[in-house]
């Protein structure tokens, strides 16, 4: 499979995150390439994971510019600091605006897209289809099932056209069916654009291996304060990235028990 790293899309270098004396995060290392392959959209999915309180939360909020570093950078692009507002923002509990229709929140998204201007109504038509919630699109958030919530504030994200997008624990309280869904619509989100990266915080390793092409583990370090990046696994490389069937593959099982060890 060809495929070159490019340019570097994201960048943390040095990261520290103290509350008080208390270390949580120390020393985060980390970036994000453009990946190209001849002749495709490619985008990019990365995940972090990590066990239930390690830090994965913390990390979420200063990569999206929701909360500043004690020190140490976030840039994008080469060269900007990250602020809020840089990127789209998937948050677990499906932020919603409750007093209006799908539709309305939907079009505000798209207003705040330059690249849409004038085919508002197209591209909500078309991720609605694409997301099978047409039929929900004059409804209000509480008239939702959690599924349907999580559906369309990810279209919501997504309209709006930034080049990251941050979900905060996406496979949680989903059930099989909904799970599958989800990943392929993740999956095609991902290619919609050449640039479009997707940043995963999750603790669901064997759904985060299946839809990454890179994964990075933050954890401890033996007789350390903090969490850091303590590996960071390439699946391209491996062969696990961009295949369908990816769980059948021994290698892919071999992945997840490496993953599980180092947690
Ligand atoms: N405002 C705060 N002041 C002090 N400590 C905090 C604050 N917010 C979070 N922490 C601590 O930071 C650590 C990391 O929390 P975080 O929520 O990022 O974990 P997590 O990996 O997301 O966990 P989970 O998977 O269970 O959601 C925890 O020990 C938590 O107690």
């Amino acid at each position: 499979m060809t495929y070159t790293k490019e340019e570097v899309l994201l960048e943390v270098e040095h990261v520290d995150l103290n509350y008080g004396e208390r270390s949580i995060l120390r020393d985060v290392n980390f970036t994000i390439r453009n990946i190209v392959r001849p002749g495709m959209s490619q985008g990019q999915v990365v995940s972090l994971l990590g066990r239930s309180g390690i830090g994965k939360t913390q990390l979420f909020r200063l990569l999206a510019g929701l909360q500043q570093p004690s020190s140490g950078s976030i840039t994008i692009f080469g060269n900007k600091e990250v602020e809020a507002g840089d990127m789209g923002v998937v948050f677990q509990h499906y932020y919603l605006f409750e007093w209006k229709t799908i539709y309305q929140s939907l079009m505000m998204a798209c207003r705040q897209n330059p690249a849409l201007k004038g085919n508002e109504k197209d591209a909500i038509a078309k991720w609605a289809t694409a997301f099978e919630v047409t039929d929900i699109l004059h409804k209000y958030p509480q008239q939702l099932s959690g599924g349907q919530r999580q559906r369309a504030s990810i279209m919501q994200q997504l309209l709006k056209g930034s080049a990251f997008l941050l979900f905060d624990e996406p496979f949680s309280g989903l059930d099989i069916c909904v799970l599958d869904k989800v990943v392929d619509m993740l999956l095609q989100v991902s290619v919609s654009d050449e640039l479009k990266t997707l940043v995963i915080v999750s603790h669901d390793i064997e759904t985060s291996v299946a839809i990454s092409d890179t994964v990075f583990i933050l954890g401890k370090e033996e007789g350390q304060p903090g969490a850091t990046v303590k590996q960071e696994i390439d699946l391209v490389e491996r062969g696990l990235a961009w295949q369908k069937d990816v769980r059948r593959e021994k290698a892919f099982a071999d992945t997840l028990d490496e993953i599980k060890a180092s947690l």
